[in-house]
């Protein structure tokens, strides 16, 4: 059965104040937990085999945002990372690259000079990441350092604090400031999903994000859990699917965090397909924010070319 497409109609004047912003979230259809979780856990049951199988493996690798964001990262871990993106099985050049590499914003120059005219983006965290908790002009100025150094993509936190105490017009103010100082580089709104309580949270930060210019929407910081659940994406990919339907923009979508093997990444392809659409099945649409999903796509690939798994050691560590 076709789902319900809901069309949110959202005019300026909805962003004028806090209480008509809380009007019109609060307004939104309330999310039946039961039936998420049930559709959630029924995709995730199907499977994909042989050629369909390769296809979707090429197609997660080419999504992966390979992501380092620990206090201890060094410049020589992003040249290490970038390479493996550019290149992920030396051995077999057949193996797509992945979409970008996500550093903190003093490691963007880095990223940029290791993957220039490989075709691998740089994405940045930026606005306080992991917490969010600094005054604007710190984040701005943040996000700033990380687009003139070169950054194509800047995934941004949201003011949890904020939006848990209902103060949506400083959260949906903060996101237009950053979309503003993003210029040209695209900006995923990274709602931590873990932090926000319940799915009808998930449901209004999504469209708090979308309204305020997101140009993908993403779960988690990765520092959180829980992270990416099934039921949490699949309930933002109906807010892209409606805002779609409403408006002909198509946002993209990130879950993030916790996603470790071939099954976790297929599991939101199949959610992709079946709750949108397949022209979110693209890495202009959606991507899969991962540290270390990478080597079980590539042995899962092997495997299925060669009908045998590399050795433990054959690919570098994540
Ligand atoms: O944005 C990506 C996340 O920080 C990565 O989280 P992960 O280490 O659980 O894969």
């Amino acid at each position: 059965m076709p789902d319900t497409v809901f069309a949110f109609a959202f005019a300026p004047e909805v962003a004028a104040s806090n209480a008509s912003l809380r009007a019109y979230l609060h307004g939104l259809p309330g999310v039946d937990a039961v039936g998420v979780q049930a559709r959630a856990a029924d995709l995730a049951t199907r499977s994909i085999k042989t050629t369909a199988k390769a296809t979707a493996i090429d197609l997660a690798i080419r999504m992966v945002d390979l992501t380092t964001l620990e206090g201890a990262d060094t410049r020589g871990k992003v040249r290490a990372l970038s390479a493996k993106a550019a290149h992920p099985d030396p051995a077999d050049p057949s193996a797509p690259h992945v979409a970008a590499v996500c550093v903190y914003p003093d490691l963007v120059a880095v990223a940029v000079d290791a993957l220039a005219g490989t075709g691998v983006g740089v994405a940045s965290v930026a606005t306080a990441f992991p917490s969010g908790r600094a005054p604007l002009e710190a984040k701005l100025a943040d996000t700033r350092r990380a687009v003139a150094d070169g950054a194509a993509e800047i995934d941004m936190v949201i003011d949890r604090g904020a939006f848990l105490a209902g103060d949506y017009r400083k959260v949906y103010d903060e996101i237009v400031a950053v979309r503003e100082a993003c210029g040209a580089a695209h900006l995923k709104v990274i709602l931590e999903t873990g932090e926000l309580a319940t799915y009808d949270n998930v449901r209004r930060a999504s469209w708090l994000a979308i309204h305020a210019g997101a140009d993908f929407i993403k779960t988690s910081t990765g520092k959180i859990a829980p992270a990416a659940t099934l039921p949490v994406t699949l309930i933002m990919l109906e807010a892209v699917r409606d805002h779609y339907a409403a408006t002909g923009r198509r946002v993209g979508v990130k879950p993030a965090g916790g996603i470790r093997t071939t099954k976790d990444a297929i599991k939101n392809l199949v959610l992709v397909n079946e709750v949108a659409d397949p022209a979110w099945l693209d890495p202009e649409y959606f991507r899969l924010g991962a540290s270390s999903v990478l080597n079980d796509l590539l042995m899962q690939r092997t495997k299925l070319a060669t009908g045998s798994y590399p050795g433990p050691d054959y690919y570098t560590l994540d």
